[in-house]
């Protein structure tokens, strides 16, 4: 249970000088807080006092005071008067949660301090252009002093984006960029203009809503950008428009037993993070089992895609809070299942699930965040989300945050595990890392400042009860060397194309070597743990729920999709190697009844993959209209198979050997293509690597200029200064310089397919019409363009489909992609 301590604040709020109004003091009085945090105590003097401000504090630690109260005091303090169309404040925000979160402090500020301030929440997700049109009639009719939102719907504000509650379409845009559409209200005498989680909004998913917005407002006013993470986005601080600001930046120090103060951290003083290295099949036994051992704690459990969310979603409510009408059988049914369960997990009380993330409409988001945020301290609840849940949120009382997988965007992480430990509160985090290449993630994040503890495995006794001991029959696993035949990742140096063709073969030859090391090595990390039966048990009661619900089975397909193209989206990719992960492990994990055909299970040992017995097309969907449904598809497409397969006494030995001989034919064409593919393959790997190491260097020598000694070195020593600043300067223009190649090789690469395409439809041509035919260049040509063209639509068809079938990455820019009604 996660005890309380005592939050080391800074002065009473009336010692800030210059002195906050009355009105302000009463009201910060009645929210019952009595001193303030460190970085209010920073932050509100400078503000007030005409600065801009840059602000880093840990999360949880008052930064959302730290800008309304001096935005209110501002505005007081503004001469001039706002016409009934001005905007005085705006606070931009990346998620509509936080938005919203925002705007109810704001409102009870402006409640208790009697202040007159017409405040709107402008954020999308309205569920239909009449709520939007009427939200935006609302906000020209009361007079918008204050705006809080997210960029997208503050876009469509300020730059006349709408038109009857709907977003323009580009056509109506002008050739100068402007839009033809009216503003509802005017920020060209805007006072405040806050950014909270700006290093967020600073990346480049928000620039065009943010450069829009910018565009509208008067260069003379104050601007404040807050974050717990505000160092990654200081070279972008340029575009925000900022005028020699006070940088403010709250330091953590680690808690010592004598009271010296320990190492910085990141994170706050009362935040204890955990990694558990363990085989990413044992994950789901390990998240119950700290549930059984922690007792009524409420959980937060992120996952980096919403299909995941969605699947455990649905696997942990039927486990942990089953209710006849969701299990196949009944009541009956549902006491054996919970009979099964229980030998895994014991837990008396009742557990609530919910679940959070981007691609749920909005209202039903809005729902969920409010039922979680209300469960009382002392009852267990499971909240299972995606980052969109990551940042801001103050959700009361979160004992434990539990991260199923990193992060993709290495900055969310401590977002994540700042969701508990809010305001002096303790609180608990832990993440599970795959055993091997994963394990550098804990010192990468110590180098962040976020230091980390090892956790426990949890085990359970033949009775069921939760330990740390392994027990007597827990044995080591003996793994196979797996035979390598994946041919795809060969080169590391050098660029192939120019080597003679032994040379090739020898390197090929050492590097498929050394891959198989590598990947020996992974599994030598996997076969230190000894197994866990009980979890394989688990494991296997999981697949026979699957194995009675088509939504489980279907949805576990494509978040184990899902989870492996998020993998390969990581930006720590130097260290979440798709091919150094233990790909089968993390399939059981989903407790997956078969293997999905899918690219990156090529060369792996899929033989320890055990399907389940069962024609899968026999799992039935619950909702008793959708199988009918849904058996009637199935027997169409039967039907449909059997009258398109071809009489087997039709294929004379003839057919069969001019089919053969065709195969023959095109082999050595699809040999030459797929090693040219290969080699161009190869080639993008090598420019990402020199992009990802270009970047580190960048990073690294921001954080080196940042690092204070080294700013003190270099305020004594001109010439140290002169030196580092040039260092940085050299690495800002060769990354410039990267990306004017990258753009150019993106557009030679386009021509390139375009070639290819032309190309592929020739050849196939000439195999279509016997190799011996001389057919003129022109048809060919001709030809080439139809099937280009024919290619391209089938692309375009086959993105659609992508689209409205979303396997559901992460979810971090959905205010940018769904903020339109
Ligand atoms: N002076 C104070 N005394 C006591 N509690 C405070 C004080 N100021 C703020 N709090 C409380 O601290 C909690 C965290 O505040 P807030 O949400 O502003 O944190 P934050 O720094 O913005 O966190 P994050 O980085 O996660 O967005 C809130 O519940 C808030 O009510």
């Amino acid at each position: 249970m996660a005890e309380s301590v005592v939050p080391t604040f800074g002065r009473p709020w009336t010692a800030l000088q210059p002195a906050l109004s009355q009105a302000m003091l009463d009201a910060v009085s009645s929210l019952g807080f009595e001193n303030m945090t460190p970085v209010q105590e920073a932050t509100i003097p400078a503000f007030i006092q005409n600065r801009d401000v840059v602000v880093e504090a840990a999360t949880g630690s008052g930064k959302t005071l730290s800008f309304l109260i001096p935005m209110l005091e501002l505005l007081q303090r503004k001469r001039t008067r706002l016409s009934h169309t001005e905007v005085g404040a705006i606070v931009i925000s990346p998620t509509r949660e936080l938005a919203r979160q925002i705007f109810t402090v704001l409102q009870e500020l402006l409640k208790l301090t009697g202040l007159s301030y017409t405040a709107h929440l402008v954020v999308g997700g309205s569920s239909s252009a009449t709520n939007t049109a009427d939200e935006m009639s609302v906000l020209k009719e009361l007079g918008p002093d204050i705006l809080i939102g997210t960029p997208g719907r503050l876009e469509d504000v300020l730059c006349g984006r709408l038109r009857n509650g709907k977003r323009l379409k580009s056509g109506m845009i002008t050739a100068s960029g402007g839009v033809r559409g009216r503003p509802s209200a005017s920020a060209a005498k805007l006072e405040v203009l806050v950014l909270d989680e700006a290093d967020r909004l600073l990346d480049m998913g928000f620039e065009a809503s943010l450069t829009a917005i910018f565009s509208t407002l008067p260069k003379q006013r104050r601007t404040g950008l807050f974050s717990a993470t505000m160092s990654e986005a200081l070279g972008q601080l340029v575009r925000t428009g900022l005028r020699n600001p006070v940088r403010v930046q709250v330091q953590v120090r680690d808690r010592t037993t004598d009271g010296s103060g320990g190492a910085e951290r990141r994170i706050p003083a009362s935040l204890a993070i955990r990694y558990l290295v363990c085989p990413p099949d044992r994950k789901l036994a390990q998240i119950l089992r700290l549930i059984q051992t922690t007792g009524s704690l409420k959980y937060i459990v992120y996952f980096s895609t919403c299909a995941a969310v969605d699947y455990f979603y649905r696997l942990l409510r039927r486990m942990l809070c089953p209710v006849p009408a969701v299990v196949p059988g009944g009541k009956r049914a549902m006491r054996e299942e919970k009979d099964r369960l229980r030998e895994h997990f014991t837990y008396s009380a009742s557990i609530s699930v919910h679940s959070l993330h981007g691609q749920m409409v909005q209202s039903k988001r809005q729902a969920t965040y409010e039922s979680f945020s209300a469960i009382p301290p002392g009852e267990a609840a499971v909240l299972l989300c995606t980052d969109v849940a990551s940042r801001g949120l103050d959700i009361p009382d979160v004992d434990c945050v539990i991260q199923w997988d990193p992060p993709t965007d290495p900055k969310s992480f401590a977002h994540r595990c700042g969701r508990t430990a809010r305001a002096g509160r303790s609180g608990k985090a832990l993440v599970f890392l795959s055993p091997g290449a994963e394990e550098t993630y804990i010192d990468f994040l110590a180098l962040r400042k976020i230091p980390m503890s090892p956790a426990d495995y949890l085990w359970q006794d033949s009775d069921g009860a939760v330990t740390t001991e392994a027990p007597a029959d827990a044995v080591s696993l003996v793994v196979e060397e797996e035979e390598d035949e994946d041919e795809d990742d060969l080169d590391e140096t050098g660029d192939d194309e120019e080597l003679d063709e032994e040379a090739l073969k020898n390197k090929e030859d050492e590097q498929k070597k050394r891959r198989r090391k590598r990947r020996c090595r992974n599994q030598d990390q996997l076969s230190k743990y000894p197994a866990d039966t009980r979890s394989d048990a688990l494991l296997e009661l999981v697949r026979g729920l699957a194995a009675t619900d088509r939504d489980i089975y279907d949805r576990g397909k494509l978040a184990f999709v899902s989870f492996v193209q998020s993998y390969s989206k990581h930006e720590a990719s130097f260290i979440f190697r798709l091919k150094e992960l233990p790909i089968i492990e993390v399939a059981k994990g989903f407790a997956l009844l078969h293997l999905p055909s899918m690219p990156e299970l090529r060369g792996r040992p899929v033989s320890r993959f055990v399907p389940f017995a069962i024609d899968t097309d026999t799992i039935p969907l619950l909702d008793s209209k959708r199988e009918a449904h849904r058996l009637e598809k199935l027997e169409k497409a039967k039907l449909a198979a059997t009258e398109a397969k071809p009489d087997d006494s039709d294929s004379d030995s003839k057919g069969k050997k001019k089919k053969q001989k065709k195969k023959n034919n095109t082999d050595a064409w699809t040999d030459a293509k797929e090693a040219k593919d290969r080699a161009r393959e190869r080639k993008l790997k090598r420019i990402k690597r020199r992009d990802a190491v270009a970047s580190v260097e960048e990073a690294r020598l921001m954080q080196e200029i940042e690092d204070p000694k080294i700013r003190e070195a270099m305020a004594k020593d001109p010439l140290l200064a002169k030196r580092m600043i040039s260092r940085r300067d050299k690495s800002l223009r060769d990354m410039a310089e990267i990306s004017a190649q990258k753009s150019q090789r993106s557009r030679q690469s386009e021509q390139r397919s375009l070639d290819d395409i032309i190309a592929d439809a020739k050849s196939t041509k000439r195999y279509q019409q016997d190799s011996s035919s001389s057919s003129d260049e022109d048809s060919w040509e001709a030809l080439a363009r139809k099937e280009a063209i024919r290619k391209k639509l089938a692309a375009k068809s086959k993105q659609r489909k992508r689209f409205t079938f979303n396997p559901g990455f992460s979810d971090n820019e959905e205010e940018e992609n769904n903020d339109s009604t």
